[in-house]
């Protein structure tokens, strides 16, 4: 399996709290990539610093070969191909869906300011292109075209849910990254969540997320990275984690 993103020996410190020590890991290309792990482990410390919004202390990030510095900022990961969406819901409010994803689609915009305030004939084909790709984009993750022209908190938690989804993807990345995607969802937009990442894995997106739903994480995932106390105390295929002991001890208990 070819790797798509590495981190060597990441570190984080907050004041007198080691939240990462010393983190090594490997993220295989065409995978559901999750990380779980016991409140404070160093889940979301670690998810951050691979999309950028922290900075690690020490280590280094590697994305398909290309070394990520560590101190690029959350837009220059977003353009090396690492798209990420938010535990709370980050939408443009007041902008209708379709828009909220055009946002995304300009970041592979050619147009340059000129041509965009003075609506030139590539600016207007440039827009149309955006739109028909944001329309795909909202076919893709299973919005009704009904959706397209709402204001994005008009629509049900769900829903708003799959919009961030097609906003990041909106960006082409290479790592769809997604903090706690079924929080707050019920069982049926859990499965319908579950059937689009499995979609997305499968249409060649490597996927990586945080969940706290046990179950889900076991049967989505290809791989598990689990964390305790800021160590990763194991990494593997969710039968392995599952019969781990000290992932038993950290973290499962009786869910498994
Ligand atoms: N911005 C911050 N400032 C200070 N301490 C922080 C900060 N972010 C995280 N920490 C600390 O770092 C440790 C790891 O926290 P982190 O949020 O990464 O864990 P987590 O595994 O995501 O937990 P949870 O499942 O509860 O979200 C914790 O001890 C936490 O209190």
């Amino acid at each position: 399996m070819t790797e798509l993103l590495q981190l060597r020996d990441i570190s984080k410190r907050f004041g007198g709290v080691k939240a990462l020590k010393g983190i090594d890991l490997s993220i295989p290309e065409g995978t559901i990539y999750g990380l779980i792990g016991p409140n404070g482990a160093g889940k979301t410390t670690l998810f951050n610093i691979i999309t950028g919004m922290y900075t690690a202390d020490t280590g280094t990030r590697v994305l398909r070969g290309q070394a990520l510095p560590l101190n690029l900022k959350p837009y220059e990961i977003v353009i090396r191909g690492i798209a990420r969406t938010f535990q709370n819901i980050r939408l443009f409010h007041y902008m209708s869906a379709l828009e909220n994803i055009m946002v995304g689609c300009h970041r592979h915009s050619g147009i340059g300011l000129f041509a965009t305030l003075f609506n030139t004939a590539n600016a207007r084909t440039e827009e149309a292109s955006i739109r028909a790709r944001a329309f795909e984009l909202l076919d893709y993750v299973g919005l009704p075209r009904s959706c397209a022209s709402r204001l994005a908190n008009e629509l049900s938690y769900g829903d708003q849910r799959r919009l961030e989804i097609a906003r990041a993807l909106a960006t082409r990345p290479s790592l769809l990254a997604l903090d706690e995607p079924a929080a707050g969802m019920n069982p049926t937009e859990t499965e319908a969540l579950r059937v689009l990442l499995t979609r997305i894995r499968d249409d060649g997106i490597t996927v990586l997320l945080i969940e706290h739903d046990v179950k889900l994480m076991m049967s989505l995932c290809d791989r598990l990275a689990v964390l305790d106390f800021g160590e990763l105390i194991a990494e593997g295929e969710p039968a392995a984690i599952r019969q781990d002991p000290r992932v038993i001890a950290a973290y499962l208990g009786g869910e498994a």
